[in-house]
């Protein structure tokens, strides 16, 4: 390999690196700034994206939906998840993977992996045939659809898999968390759709 390849596989590792800390760095400031909220602000924010949710055709298509236990000041959704026109699907961490289950309001909840609220692990099981939209909890999200997670892969991972790459996906964030671009690795799968409590997003 001659030098110039050397210097290019070189420049790829490190800004594959870079773009590591600089997703760690912000990482940790949009969970601050999250969780500086009062509870008050968090809960209007939170019933606004849910009014939001409610107004979008991709929503509004939907019967079957995949969404997420508010943890570390997510917005919570939970207002919706009491609307038995539909069927709510949840996650439970398994290994490296997510195992979706379906739930309704007065079936028991664990706490899981990471202290996460999660579904029965003998709750049936949702198939990704049987999906027609996943909410998908965000540390951040950008107008391209880009989004920041928590770091774990999980929804990276479940989102490159042929099975679940077909299904709308909608990111859901406060305002504080929209940027124009944020840094993405070639793993990262845009979504669909993004939601705030102001704005209901089309990405490109
Ligand atoms: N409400 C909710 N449920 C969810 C997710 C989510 O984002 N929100 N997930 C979305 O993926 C999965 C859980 N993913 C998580 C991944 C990492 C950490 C976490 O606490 N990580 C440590 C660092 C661990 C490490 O360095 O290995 C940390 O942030 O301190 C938490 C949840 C499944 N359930
Ligand atoms: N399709 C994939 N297959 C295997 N590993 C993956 C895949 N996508 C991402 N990963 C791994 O997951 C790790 C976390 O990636 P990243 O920092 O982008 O997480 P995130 O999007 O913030 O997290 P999450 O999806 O859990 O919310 C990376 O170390 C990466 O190697």
């Amino acid at each position: 390999m001659g030098t110039r390849e050397i210097r290019y596989i070189e420049n790829c590792t490190l800004l594959k690196i870079d773009s590591q800390l600089n997703k760690t760095k912000l990482r940790r400031r949009l969970l601050k700034t999250r969780q500086s909220m009062t509870v008050q602000e968090w809960r209007e924010k939170s019933d606004r994206i849910s009014d939001q949710l409610q107004n979008s055709p991709l929503f509004n298509q939907a019967t079957t939906i995949l969404a997420y236990f508010s943890f570390r000041q997510e917005p919570d959704l939970s207002p919706l998840f009491t609307d038995s026109q539909r069927r709510w699907g949840f996650p439970r961490c398994v290994g490296k993977s997510l195992s979706w289950h379906l739930w309704q309001p007065d079936d028991v909840l664990q706490v899981g992996e990471y202290g996460i609220t999660e579904p029965h692990p003998e709750a049936p099981t949702i198939d990704p045939t049987e999906v027609d939209l996943i909410i998908v909890p965000s540390v951040a999200c950008d107008r391209q659809g880009y989004r920041l997670g928590y770091g774990g892969g999980y929804y990276d991972r479940l989102l490159s898999s042929p099975a679940w790459s077909k299904i709308p996906t909608m990111g859901v964030i406060f305002d504080f968390a929209y940027f124009s671009q944020l840094p993405f690795d070639n793993w990262d799968k845009p979504l669909q759709a993004i939601v705030s409590e102001t704005h209901l997003f089309t990405c490109n």
